[in-house]
């Protein structure tokens, strides 16, 4: 009998569609008491799954579900004093509730960086339905990092490939061209 893996809660049971009508919402964190809430003003872009080790993710899960949002289209509107960032040599400045842990956005301060302009958010924190679902899979391979064992790797891509959620071991190769677009040298190699 082949084992069940889990993914994560929202993404197990198969992908919800997006809705038409979505244009963003209010992210919510775990606390029950004065719970940080962060308005999004835009629909989200380039949702996936990520594996690594710095994402956040709910108990349980092995991947977090990431999107990106303009970065003036977010506004933290209640209790963001308790808000604290988890580290702040990372690239990506992650912004977590000092009450409950969940991580409610992440910022990219260098202006030279190749996703400079997004915040990087969990949309399983809004309280309103129909966000963009997930997309593919990134880092994949990461997962080994939190302790996922190396032999199950081949049946962790394949449950993956089944949810439509193609693996790739950094982003996907439309982000990863993005990335080397930005970082380019004037041509070097002949044009096509
Ligand atoms: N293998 C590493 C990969 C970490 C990593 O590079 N994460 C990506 C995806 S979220 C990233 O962009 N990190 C930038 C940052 O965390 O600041 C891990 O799992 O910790
Ligand atoms: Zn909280
Ligand atoms: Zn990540």
């Amino acid at each position: 009998m082949s084992e069940t893996i889990r993914i994560h809660p929202l993404v197990d049971q198969g992908l919800k569609a997006s809705s038409a009508q979505f244009t963003g919402g209010t992210l919510v964190c775990h606390c029950t008491e004065r719970p940080v809430k962060i308005r999004i003003s835009s629909k989200v872009a380039h949702d996936h799954v990520c594996g690594c080790t710095k994402c956040w993710k709910p108990a349980g899960a092995l991947f977090s579900i990431v999107a990106v949002v303009p970065r003036d289209k977010l506004e933290v509107i209640e209790n963001g004093d308790k808000l604290a960032i988890v580290d702040d040599t990372a690239a990506i400045q992650r912004y977590a509730c000092t009450g409950c842990g969940v991580h409610m956005y992440g910022r990219i301060e260098n202006k030279n960086h190749p996703f400079y302009g997004f915040d990087f958010i969990h949309p399983e924190l809004f309280q309103e339905a129909g966000w963009a679902p997930p997309e593919f899979a990134a880092f994949v391979s990461s997962v080994i990092e939190s302790g996922y064992s190396p032999e199950r790797m081949g049946a962790l891509r394949a449950r993956l490939k089944e949810l439509g959620l193609e693996p790739y071991d950094c982003l996907s190769p439309p982000l990863m061209d993005a990335i080397a677009a930005h970082g380019a040298k004037p041509s070097q190699v002949p044009p096509p």
